[in-house]
């Protein structure tokens, strides 16, 4: 684990005691929808207690294996270890983990108090102690004082915290969350990040949250899982995947959103790219004749009069202090530019960057 887990105990940890156990093992992970392979051989052993990502673009899989780690999906091969325990073939209420949706699938007619005491109702928990359980897990996320309220009557941001606390009450040895945060503007979700991170510490369960957004994954995971078309691409820290990416699936979620294809012409560095030349740092070491990606970030792609390569603006939008933009190259490659001055679509421009401020990987693991 890494620096974001404290060895020192929240306060809350006392009043909502953890789930023993926790550790998760992902083997060989399979599914298939008929002849299409959404996951083709996941392999991760999560430890007990550690927020994980699930990070990738949309239909990389991400919710296709929470799904089967919940158990709303069944396996088409592997294998799913809790504990040293195989659990793929268990029913979802017998994983006895916590889930937060996208969508806060509360129940409407009932209390916050009630939605939130459900679970330990059908696990017939003594009302008693289902009573304390509910008030630590409200006060946990902050919604004591909302508690004989209905759904309808809060915030998107505070119906969430209910969906939260309906999830951890059971103490379940895994929380999983797909996605929790996408229907919040963007203030709250800067917000709910915090107080996620912070309710997780304070439980002790194993996370494992999917989403889509960089900022997300890089700011409350102690590993992140970039994931896409169906095979895990890079497991790491947030601060491994960002300075170093191994694969350009990975640099593009780490802001190197274009990839130009090139060829190699010769070992000082010398590249054929979209019909152009370019001089990369010849210790990239690739060897002449081999094809590869250049990844670079938006503002480091820089429209101007400079030599570069040439491209057709085909967007271009303002945002405070330069414009940033889409264009085509010469070969069709969809790139992203910054520029100084306001472009217009279909215009000429060219684009040029510093070489060291790119990443090249061979075209294969592009
Ligand atoms: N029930 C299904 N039947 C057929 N194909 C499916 C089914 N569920 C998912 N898929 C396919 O499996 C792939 C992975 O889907 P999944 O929902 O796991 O992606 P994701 O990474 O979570 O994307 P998103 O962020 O858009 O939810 C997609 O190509 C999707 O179309």
């Amino acid at each position: 684990m890494n620096a974001h887990s404290s060895p020192t105990q929240p306060a809350g940890r006392t009043a909502s005691p953890h789930a023993d156990g926790g550790r998760l093992e992902l083997v060989g992970l399979r599914r298939a929808f008929g002849s299409y392979t959404a996951l083709d051989g996941i392999d991760l052993a999560v430890e007990r207690g550690e927020f994980i990502a699930l990070l990738g673009p949309s239909g990389c899989g991400k919710s296709t294996a929470l799904n089967c780690i919940a158990g709303l999906l069944p396996l088409t091969g592997g294998e799913i270890r809790l504990d040293g325990r195989p659990i793929h073939e268990l029913e979802p209420e017998k994983r006895g983990f916590g889930m937060v949706f996208q969508s806060y699938a509360l129940f409407p007619h009932m209390t916050i108090r009630k939605n939130v005491g459900f679970g330990l109702a059908m696990q017939g928990v003594p009302r008693a102690e289902a009573d304390a359980r509910v008030d630590a897990a409200l006060d946990l996320v902050r919604l004591r004082s909302q508690a004989d309220k209905l759904p309808g009557q809060l915030s998107g941001g505070q119906q969430q915290r209910v969906a939260i606390a309906r999830a951890i009450v059971i103490r379940p040895p895994v929380v999983l969350m797909d996605e929790p945060l996408s229907n919040l503007d963007a203030k709250l979700r800067l917000e709910m990040r915090a107080e996620i991170r912070a309710i997780h510490e304070a439980i002790g369960s194993t996370t494992i949250y999917v989403t889509h957004d960089q900022d997300e994954a890089l700011s409350l995971a102690d590993r992140i899982v970039v994931m896409a078309n169906g095979v895990i691409r890079q497991v790491g820290a947030p601060e491994d995947l960002y300075e170093r990416p191994a694969h350009g699936d990975v640099a593009d979620f780490m802001g190197f959103r274009t990839r130009i294809p090139a060829r190699v012409l010769d070992a000082d560095g010398t590249v054929e790219a979209a019909g152009a030349r370019l001089t990369l740092p010849p210790a990239r070491g690739h060897a002449p004749g081999s094809a590869i990606s250049i990844s670079v970030r938006p503002e480091d792609l820089v429209a101007g009069t400079a030599q570069g390569l040439p491209a057709e603006v085909r967007s271009i939008e303002y945002r405070g202090r330069a414009w940033f933009g889409s264009a085509a190259l010469a070969d069709g490659t969809l790139v992203f530019f910054r520029s100084e001055g306001r472009l217009a679509s279909g215009q000429r421009a060219s684009l040029s960057f510093d070489p060291a401020r790119t990443l090249v990987f061979p075209a294969e693991a592009a």
